[in-house]
């Protein structure tokens, strides 16, 4: 029995915290789907391609050698045999991973690279994926869907570290979401998918309600 636990939800909710603390607690993989888009953001800069040149931008990440490495404890994304995983949050990433993401033809390889990931997942006990269109458009199927929601002010102030520069981090969490929401819904749930709204609860909060989710799940298809 296998089970996929899907969540999304704009910038700055807690996706990435709270998937990969569920997925550990859970024994489950945890996969980060908007680092495929990261990467590819990276490596279209590495090669010096014009990020508003669709064709050129799809070609490039239908042809890029990654490796997602699922571990929640030591996730790692592999670009032409170079750990990556450290290159990915930078500002310089953040700032253009939206043109690759609205960019519909890159996101149709790297959607197929996803479900490919999530479908090997089954051959185990599961997989925890996070991203935007993970609920709606990746894995509806999923078992247990969750939206992870919180107020925009509270997103930025998650974001905004010593010495950050607030208009860059105001830009990398509503700015992005404004460019990401052309071309998917993230911030309304979808029927089935279970609204938690963060702005309010401890990181532990929200992955006990989605852990206790998942068990709920877990048991109804054990008595059936
Ligand atoms: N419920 C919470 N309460 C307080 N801080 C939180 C909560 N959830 C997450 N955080 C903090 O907010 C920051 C952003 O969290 P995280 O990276 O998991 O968000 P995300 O939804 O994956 O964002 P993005 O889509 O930009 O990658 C982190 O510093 C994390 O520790
Ligand atoms: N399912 C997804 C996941 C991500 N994206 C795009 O990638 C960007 C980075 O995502 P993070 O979760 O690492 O912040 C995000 O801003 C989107 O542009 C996506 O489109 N679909």
């Amino acid at each position: 029995m296998s089970i996929v636990i899907a969540i999304d939800g704009p910038a700055g909710t807690g996706k990435s915290t709270v998937a990969r603390a569920v997925a550990a607690k859970l024994g489950l993989e945890y996969f980060d789907t908007g680092a495929t888009y990261r990467v590819a953001a990276l490596h279209c800069l590495r090669e010096g391609i014009n990020l508003n040149n669709t064709d050129d931008v799809a070609a490039m990440v239908s042809t890029m050698n990654v490796e997602m490495r699922l571990d929640p404890a030591n996730p790692v994304v592999v670009l032409d045999d170079e750990d990556v995983s450290r290159l990915l949050h930078t500002d310089t990433i953040s700032l253009i991973v939206s043109d690759v993401a609205t960019n519909l033809a890159a996101r149709a390889v790297l959607g197929d690279m996803q479900r490919r990931v999530i479908a090997a997942s089954r051959k185990g006990a599961g997989i925890v994926a996070e991203g935007r269109d993970i609920t709606s458009v990746i894995a509806p199927e999923a078992e247990v869907r969750v939206l992870l929601t919180a107020d925009d002010e509270v997103r930025v102030a998650r974001r905004a570290g010593d010495g950050a520069d607030p208009v860059t981090v105001r830009e990398a969490v509503l700015g992005r979401d404004r460019k990401d929401a052309t071309v998917v819904e993230f911030h309304t749930a979808a029927d089935g998918v279970v609204q938690i709204d963060t702005t309010d609860l401890t990181i532990d909060e929200v992955v006990l309600a989605v852990v206790r989710l998942a068990e709920a799940q877990l048991a109804e298809e054990a008595s059936e």
